[in-house]
């Protein structure tokens, strides 16, 4: 019997890896395509089950003989441009948006391809129906929108055992979560477990607007109960019918949440807090943020594609940044999360204090103008650095905009129409260019709409809203507006952090986003009232913002992915999801005969005799 000399196991094992890798590097499988093959070799009816490799009638005979499904489909081999048509098709014939919502999000569950083929070439048509306004609307009706389960819900009473429910996650490399508790769902409230639709819109847009692979994103719902009564008592309902648990406990169970995400999918898995009621999501962003690869997107998000919309407007009306008044109607998440990027960006510009810039900001709460000597707890929280002195007290915002004349007024505030035609007016009174941003969504919480905006300032508004409004007609001209909506925003954002592999997320990063976003703001948009880039060129904006996040985290050694790529931008290119269907037919080549055998030695020389 032959046996293997053991010196020269090593120089075969040796010569071996040198043609392996030499092979490996011909053949080597990129990202893209090795996700998009049948993983585990996924063959018969379990294929037509799983979305992400799903091809419907495009599958070809071959496919379909090859995989084990032939004749589990109908005869015809349709392309993925037939898919389509077929798609918007029946889209036209649904009756409303919730019908709409219901059988994208089918879609969606069935086949990912077509359903971010379809997204992606139809944005401003779709955009509203997977995100804002009917998101909202959907999570409203929840429990009749629902028909298969997306993500993962982890309840309070998982607490103690939260790993282990991430570990039943299937994909094993998760690179970005968003995660809501379902406390303040846009403006519509409390709505608990129904607030799931929330993070699967969000990281549906993570694919269409910037090319996240769908396998890398996991939507997550933190059921800690809901203090909305009308839930409790809906048969639908489909999470726990409790009230919600707060206090130590609720604590305790986010530090779980988080150091259970970091063991299951690293540090460097990026989590993006959503619509959480304001207080938790500023307690939790200031606790987490320095030591997870965080963001709060209400808080942060928001504030970057205010600030754009406000530096975009700012090259109409002619004003300095820092020469400008800038009241906000609405003090919680989003409006202080504003003012405090805003205040960031007019000391930067100034070269003042933080505290000189928050002079020329202003605030309107629930209780009025912030003003000095209000009631003890008014006053507490981020809100508190934009308290004046020098005005009085009102609770009626005419009075607010008369005693300030701000030259921007910014509403978040939740509440529909409370910019009235007098406030609006009176905005067109004292500039010759008002900026007016009304953000709250969706579209019947709006503080005004752009008609009533462009209408009474005589069509001199620079206008943008959070829900989508149609443009307008006046006087003979055409004003579209823009939509100041994070979505510009976060995509992007995710992308450079996915991406580059950067453990934290500072506040730079949402400044230098604003930049990026305001900058490629054309001067043809700007002729046709636009603050905001074309819907349709938003993934080519997520990779400009991307790119430029990506120079700022190597700049400040936050990036973890070496050798940096030569080109950042190439590289982002490069990774993003392809919709494209990809053939499960293996390709004609064959693996080199010569590449098996060990070179330039003798064989015989290997073996010794028993
Ligand atoms: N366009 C976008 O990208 C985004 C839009 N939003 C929208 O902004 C809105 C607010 O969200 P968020 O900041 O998180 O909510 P919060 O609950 O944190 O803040 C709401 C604020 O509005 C104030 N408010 C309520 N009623 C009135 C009123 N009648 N007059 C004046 N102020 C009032 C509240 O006052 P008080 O503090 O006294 O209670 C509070 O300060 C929502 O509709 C949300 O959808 C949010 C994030 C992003
Ligand atoms: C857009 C968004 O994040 C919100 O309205 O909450
Ligand atoms: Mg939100």
């Amino acid at each position: 019997m032959l046996k293997l000399k053991p010196s020269n196991l090593n120089q075969i094992q040796k010569t071996l890896n040198i043609q392996l890798a030499k092979y490996a590097k011909v053949s080597s499988i990129d990202e893209k395509e090795r996700l998009a093959k049948p993983r585990s070799q996924i063959k018969g009816v379990e294929l037509l089950r799983n979305p992400s490799l799903y091809k419907g009638m495009a599958f070809t005979i071959d496919e379909r003989q090859l995989l084990g499904i032939h004749g589990l489909l109908p005869p015809a081999v349709l392309s993925q441009e037939v898919q389509c048509l077929r798609i918007m098709e029946n889209f036209r014939r649904e009756k409303d948006d919730l019908d709409r919502y219901i059988s994208l999000i089918n879609l969606q569950y069935r086949n990912e391809k077509l359903f971010y083929k379809v997204l992606k070439d139809n944005l401003e048509l779709l955009m509203p129906i997977v995100y804002t306004p009917t998101v909202g609307l959907a999570c409203q009706k929840y429990g009749i929108a629902f028909r298969r389960s997306k993500g993962l819900f982890i309840t309070i009473h998982d607490k103690g055992h939260i790993y282990d429910v991430l570990c039943n996650w299937p994909e094993t490399t998760v690179k970005a979560i968003v995660v809501t508790d379902g406390q303040r769902i846009l403006g519509l409230g409390d709505l608990g477990c129904y607030g799931m639709g929330i993070p699967v819109g969000k990281l549906s847009l993570y694919t269409a607007l910037a090319g996240i692979y769908p396998t890398h994103c996991l939507p997550i719902m933190l059921d800690v109960g809901t203090n909305n009564k009308e839930l409790l008592d809906d048969p639908l309902y489909i999470g726990l019918r409790q009230e919600r648990v707060g206090g130590k406990v609720y604590e305790e169970f986010m530090d779980e949440f988080m150091d259970a995400v970091v063991a299951r999918f690293g540090y460097n898995c990026l989590i993006q807090f959503e619509d959480f009621a304001s207080h938790n999501a500023h307690k939790f962003l200031e606790k987490y943020r320095n030591k997870y690869c965080m963001f709060n997107d209400d808080i942060q998000g928001t504030a970057a594609v205010a600030l754009a919309g406000v530096l975009t407007s700012l090259r109409v009306s002619g004003i300095d940044l820092q020469d400008n008044r800038i009241l906000f109607v609405g003090a919680g998440q989003a409006a202080c999360g504003i003012a405090e990027l805003v205040a960031l960006a007019i000391s930067r510009k100034a070269n003042i204090s933080i505290d000189e810039a928050c002079e020329r900001i202003y605030m309107f709460d629930v209780d009025g103008l912030l003003v000095e000597n209000r009631p003890e707890g008014q006053l507490d929280g981020p809100k508190n650095k934009f308290v004046k002195t020098n005005f009085t007290p009102t609770r009626d915002l005419l009075n607010a905009v008369e005693q300030v004349k701000p030259t921007v007024l910014i509403g978040a505030t939740g509440v529909g129409g409370i910019f009235t035609e007098s406030v609006l007016k009176k905005m067109g009174e004292l500039n010759h260019r008002p900026i007016i941003f009304a953000l709250s969504n969706p579209t019947n919480k709006a503080e005004c709409t752009a008609e009533q905006a462009f209408r009474n300032t005589d069509g001199r508004c620079l206008f943008s809203s959070g829900s989508p409004f149609n443009p307008v007609e006046y006087n003979g001209k055409t004003y579209i507006p823009g939509q100041g909506n994070n979505s510009y925003i976060f995509p992007g954002v995710a992308l450079a952090t996915t991406v580059f592999q950067s453990k934290h997320i500072d506040e730079e990063v949402f400044l230098i986003a604003a930049e990026s976003l305001s900058e490629q703001v054309s001067e043809e948009d700007l002729s046709t009232g636009r603050i905001y880039p074309p819907m349709k060129q938003i993934q080519d904006v997520s990779v400009k913002i991307a790119t430029e996040v990506s120079k700022y985290y190597y700049s400040v050694g936050m990036a973890s992915l070496y050798p940096k790529p030569e080109c950042l931008e190439t590289h982002i290119r490069n990774q993003l999801y392809d919709t494209t269907y990809q053939s499960y037919v293996p390709s004609t080549w064959s693996w080199p005969e010569e590449h098996l055998k060990p070179k330039n030695c003798d064989q015989s020389s290997f073996y010794e005799n028993d």
